[in-house]
């Protein structure tokens, strides 16, 4: 039996099996089994895998946006005015077949714009090109899940199911649970907050289908069974989101109002060009970027080309790593103007302050 067909069985026996406290257990374990087996299809081997020919581009820019949908959405359209890379657009499905890169300035950031070809229900299991598709998606920094407005809500939620099979959660933070094997003293079970989701039978049956029968277990958040088992196979990617609602040229106001209600969502049309603007500034938001001006001492600060860092590393450290390595060696301190610094006069910092998005930053070297 093939990975694939062993899914299909165990998706099916889960269908089958009500839910209630009972089969809870039972089901905790099918949900491990799926996880495991996933991962067998996620792990690159000769026949597939990975990403591969045609979809594996240089990476340029301080992020990556990947565009995941269903065939003739519209993304090679929205691509191609973002960027204008040509992207072929055509009529037909499955236009575009490999990836296809481009670049954009966000506010004075390089961002890559990453084209992909449409994926199908089933991408996940290899159907089309999905598997390689959605290996692209991993890597991104953010997602653009493009949907058609004539069909919007079937649509995301194939497709969220394709990406959350693939190992990718979008739009959440990873589930505040430590997680810690031992040698002896079997499951050790602790929480912070109510568990309404887990309780400690669960938790036993789910970490021995993993042959895990010693280990410590500390709840933070009121994680269900789907939380544990992302913790502990560990190789869970979390990636925000922006479901891009296109062609709303195509439909009513009324609709369109709707449409609105959708979280994470911009309507937009890419033919027309219409809302292009908020689509920018909710991804210039999601990007999460912090642009540092530099000020030459004793000159007004250039505010043409700003150092872009990721807010996960946005030290001063890190803005001279990202200059040139060498500058550390002649660092003496730095002054810091702008929302991180105490005092507007200029802030007299170290190699770990913070720096936040438009601060204005002159080194001073030994
Ligand atoms: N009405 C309308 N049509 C659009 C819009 N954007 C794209 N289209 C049309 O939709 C069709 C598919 O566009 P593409 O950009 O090729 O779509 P795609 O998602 O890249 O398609 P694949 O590469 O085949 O997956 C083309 O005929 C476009 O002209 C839009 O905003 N409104
Ligand atoms: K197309
Ligand atoms: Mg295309």
């Amino acid at each position: 039996m093939t990975t694939v067909q062993k899914i299909k069985d165990i998706e099916d026996e889960m269908a089958k099996t009500q839910k209630n406290k009972a089969t809870s257990a039972h089901l905790g374990i099918l949900k491990s089994k799926l996880a495991k087996l996933r991962r067998e299809l996620l792990t690159p081997t000769s026949s597939g895998g990975g990403a591969g020919v045609g979809f594996d581009v240089a990476r340029t820019g301080i992020a990556s946006v990947g565009f995941v949908g269903f065939p003739s959405v519209g993304k090679s359209s929205l691509m191609s005015g973002l960027t204008g890379t040509t992207s072929e657009v055509a009529a037909y499905e499955f236009t575009t077949l490999t990836t296809v890169p481009g670049t954009m300035n966000v506010h004075g950031a390089k961002v890559q714009i990453l084209d992909l070809p449409g994926i199908i229900e089933g991408a996940k299991d290899g159907k089309g090109r999905g598997r390689q598709v959605i290996a692209v998606a991993r890597s991104c920094n953010l997602l653009f899940l493009v949907l058609d407005v004539c069909k919007p809500l079937g649509d995301k939620k194939i497709i969220e199911d394709e990406l959350e099979g693939f190992g990718i959660r979008l739009n959440k933070s990873p589930p505040n649970i430590t997680f810690r094997k031992k040698d002896k003293g079997g499951i050790n079970m602790t929480n912070t907050v109510p568990l309404n989701h887990l309780d400690f039978d669960m938790v036993r049956a789910i970490l021995s289908e993993y042959k895990i029968h010693n280990a410590d277990v500390a709840f933070r958040c009121d994680a269900n069974e789907d939380d544990l088992i992302d913790v502990v196979e560990g190789n869970r990617i979390y990636i925000p989101a922006i479901y891009v609602l296109n062609k709303i040229d195509a439909i009513s106001i009324q609709e369109l109002d709707l449409l609105y209600r959708i979280p994470n969502s911009v309507p937009i049309s890419a033919r027309q060009w219409w809302n292009i603007d908020e689509l920018i500034e909710v991804m210039w938001e999601k990007l999460d970027l912090v642009r540092v001006y530099t000020k030459p001492r004793g000159q007004q600060p250039d505010y043409s080309s700003p150092v872009v860092l990721r807010s996960h590393r946005c030290t001063v450290e890190d803005f001279c790593q990202s200059i040139h390595k060498d500058i550390i060696k002649q660092f003496k301190y730095a002054i810091v103007w702008g929302t991180s610094a105490k005092h507007s006069r200029g802030h007299k910092a170290g190699l770990a302050h913070r720096l936040e998005d438009e601060d204005v930053l002159c080194i001073v070297k030994k």
